[in-house]
This record gives C-alpha cells, sequence and structure tokens, in this order.
C-alpha cells in the first residue's frame, strides 16, 4: 500500500480528501469566494491541528479530474490546502496547471517542505511552525529566504510563550520586510483578545487573524 506521506500516488495523480467551495477563511484573501482543493496526508502532527481526518483516506484523482471539478465551481480564487500539499509530488504540477487555466491560487503549506519547486504566479502562505505545536523542530528555514512580496508568513499561536518566540523569529528574520506576517491564536487555547492587546502593546509589524470559517460555520468539515 503506498504511504499517503511520502508522496508515492503515480505521476499526475494525487490524492484528494476533498473540494469545495467557501469563504476564504484565512490569509490576506479572506472574504473571498474561493474553490478549496484539500490534499490528503501530511507528515507533521500539529498538536492542536484542526484537519486531522485529512492525515488518511481520500481517493486518488488524476490532475484533470481535478481540474474539471474546481472548473465546474466557476470560481476565480483557489486555495491548494491539506494536509500537507507538498508532500505529493504531482501538486506541483497541479499548481501550475491551475495557474494557466486562469485561476488566482494560494497553497497553504507548513513550512517543513521546500516550497522553491512552486509555481511562482502561486502565493505561497507559509507556516513557521511555533514550539506549542510540537513541531517547531520541522521548520525549514532555508524556506525564509525564497518568500517574496506575494507570499504570505504564518505563525499560529498556543500560548504567551509562542508569542515571545514569534517576536524573536520577526526580529532575527526580518519576517516583515519579506512579506505579510499573520499571527493567529490557536482556536480554544489562546484568547483573541489577549493576542490582539500584545500585538498592539509591542507595536508588531504584523496582521492580526482570525479564522472567519470557524466564526461563521464552528468547526465543520467542508467549510
Ligand atoms: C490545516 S493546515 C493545512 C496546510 C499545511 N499543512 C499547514 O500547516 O499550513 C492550514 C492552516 O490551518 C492552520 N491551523 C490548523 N489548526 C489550527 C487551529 N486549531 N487554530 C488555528 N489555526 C489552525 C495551520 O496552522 C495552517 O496555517
Ligand atoms: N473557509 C476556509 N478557509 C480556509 N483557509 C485555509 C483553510 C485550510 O484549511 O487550509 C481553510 C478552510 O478549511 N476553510
Ligand atoms: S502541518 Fe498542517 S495539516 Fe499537518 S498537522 Fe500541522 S496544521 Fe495539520
Ligand atoms: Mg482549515
Amino acid at each position: 500500500m503506498p504511504s499517503m506521506e511520502t508522496g508515492t500516488a503515480a505521476a499526475g495523480r494525487l490524492r484528494i480528501t476533498e473540494i469545495f467551495a467557501s469563504i476564504q477563511g484565512e490569509s490576506t484573501r479572506v472574504g473571498l469566494p474561493t474553490v478549496f482543493v484539500r490534499l490528503t496526508g501530511c507528515p507533521l502532527r500539529c498538536t492542536w491541528c484542526d484537519t486531522a481526518y485529512a492525515f488518511s483516506g481520500g481517493s486518488t484523482r488524476s490532475l484533470d479530474d481535478i481540474l474539471a471539478e474546481v472548473a465546474r465551481h466557476g470560481l476565480r480564487h483557489v486555495c491548494v490546502t491539506g494536509g500537507e500539499p507538498l508532500a505529493q509530488k504531482a501538486c506541483l504540477e497541479l499548481l501550475a496547471a491551475l495557474c494557466d487555466a486562469g485561476h488566482s491560487v494560494s497553497l497553504e503549506t507548513s513550512g517543513a517542505l521546500d516550497i522553491g519547486g512552486v509555481d511562482a504566479r502561486v502565493s505561497r502562505v507559509m507556516d513557521l511552525k511555533a514550539p506549542g505545536s510540537g513541531e517547531a523542530a520541522k521548520n525549514r528555514y532555508a524556506n525564509l529566504a525564497l518568500l517574496s512580496a506575494h507570499d504570505e508568513l504564518k505563525i499560529v499561536l498556543a500560548d504567551a510563550a509562542d508569542y515571545e518566540w514569534a517576536k524573536r523569529q520577526i526580529t532575527e528574520h526580518a519576517l516583515a520586510e519579506r512579506c505579510p506576517v499573520l499571527l493567529s491564536p490557536v482556536a480554544g487555547s489562546l484568547a483573541p483578545t489577549e493576542l490582539a492587546a500584545w500585538i498592539v502593546r509591542d507595536r508588531l509589524p504584523v496582521r492580526f487573524q482570525l479564522q472567519l470559517h470557524k466564526i461563521l460555520w464552528d468547526d465543520a468539515r467542508g467549510r
């Protein structure tokens, strides 16, 4: 049985958990009607992951089949997410094909895998995993130098220690000079009002972010 975590699906085929239309709930594209393509499998296990249902299962589908389903939704914006999309090799092909089809494409990625092969037309929304995720050791710091102004860097914070860590990362790597930096509280763990107050107190050059889809629909799948 091929492992979902090693990108072994045949060339041009991808394991997909779901494709759905919703309102973009994250990143600077928040609020835009968007088609989501959620790829199955992830080599990380963030303690607070809200999408564990995408770690396994799904169905193997051809690139053409995926492109046709995206097209049927009739939306310009497409967000490729997971799971960890870059864990499947054919994800790079999918991203380029979506751009070729005229879509405005964003990619949600953990920051643990090389983002260098992603089509330059794609906006890469990359996490830097804070210690509270339990996966900070997997951060691929070489990715930071690849981020440009149309990409975004996101840090999801579980507590005050994560916030202090994030502040150090922003300074040490001059993150805010590279691209928009988003700080988001772990839903149900860090009070949004607390994070908002810290950002204002410290005059941090970041964008505070709440997951809009959870405000709208709670933790519903396919939203
Ligand atoms: C489910 S992940 C999929 C893409 C990729 N694996 C990653 O981690 O970026 C999409 C985004 O949701 C965020 N996320 C996951 N669980 C969350 C939670 N409980 N609260 C806030 N953000 C969360 C992740 O940090 C990431 O930015
Ligand atoms: N509405 C909505 N917006 C999102 N933006 C990023 C998502 C993700 O799971 O990566 C997501 C999601 O699952 N739903
Ligand atoms: S990398 Fe993304 S999908 Fe994987 S466990 Fe972490 S938040 Fe979940
Ligand atoms: Mg999500």
